[in-house]
């Protein structure tokens, strides 16, 4: 038995963090990633780089696939507009259980819906269960092979708006090719690479964001 990694993470915020501080909740994830264990959070270079695209896009709705630890949720999170709402759908219920708490140890819990259970069975449902029109910002962070199967089920149920902005890790590492290849081939998207390292590590990888043109 014993702890998981995902728990000593959250360990590591607790012990380091001050409640209610985001940006101290963040750096306690990044400290523990870098001198403790190697976890899979986008990480703080890929990070800056989210920032960005979440200020600039200033979402009133925003979806997040694949909440692991909550690092996204509370990078997201932090910089929502007043009213700004997310909603993040994670498989695992021993890493749900893991976000719910660092994300109330950053004092987001109020702007934040964590959601167990698969993206494909979810995404059907979130109009009518969370009265969502359509997301001006989505980030694409749960399963390499589930990024275009999940990104054509939002269109389906016109989650999408023209404007919303995708935003896509782990483009190069682990990849997602078939993903790549649709938006940046599609006449429905508007994609841009920008390009960075694995979190926490010097290998290549990096984000795309993608315009939906409806
Ligand atoms: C699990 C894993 C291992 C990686 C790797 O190349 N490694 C070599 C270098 N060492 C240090 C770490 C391990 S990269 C990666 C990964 C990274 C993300 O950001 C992910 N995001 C969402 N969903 C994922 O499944 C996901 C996997
Ligand atoms: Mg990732």
């Amino acid at each position: 038995t014993g702890t998981t990694r995902p728990q000593r993470l959250l360990r590591a915020v607790q012990e380091r963090a001050t409640r209610g501080d985001s940006e101290s909740v963040i750096a306690a994830i990044d400290h523990f990633c870098r001198h403790q264990e190697w976890a899979m959070n986008v990480g703080d270079e890929k990070g800056f780089i989210l920032d960005s695209v979440v200020s600039e896009v200033s979402p009133q709705t925003a979806l997040e696939l694949g909440t692991y630890c909550g690092y996204s949720t509370v990078r997201i999170a932090r910089l929502l507009p007043p009213g700004g709402h997310l909603i993040t759908l994670e498989f695992n219920p021993n890493y749900a259980a893991v976000a719910r708490q660092v994300i109330a140890w950053a004092g987001l819990e109020d702007m934040v819906q964590v959601v167990e259970g698969a993206s494909g069975d979810w995404i059907p449902h979130l109009r009518e269960h969370f009265g969502i029109e359509s997301f001006d910002f989505v980030f694409l962070d749960h399963w390499k092979e589930l990024y275009l199967p999940d990104i054509k089920l939002l269109e389906e149920c016109g989650l999408l708006r023209k404007g919303t902005v995708l935003l896509a890790d782990n483009v190069v590492c682990p990849g997602t090719p078939d993903y790549l290849e649709y938006v940046r081939k599609s006449q429905s998207y508007e994609s841009h690479y920008f390009g960075s390292h694995l979190e926490y590590t010097r290998a290549e990888d990096g984000l795309e964001k993608s315009v939906y043109l409806g």
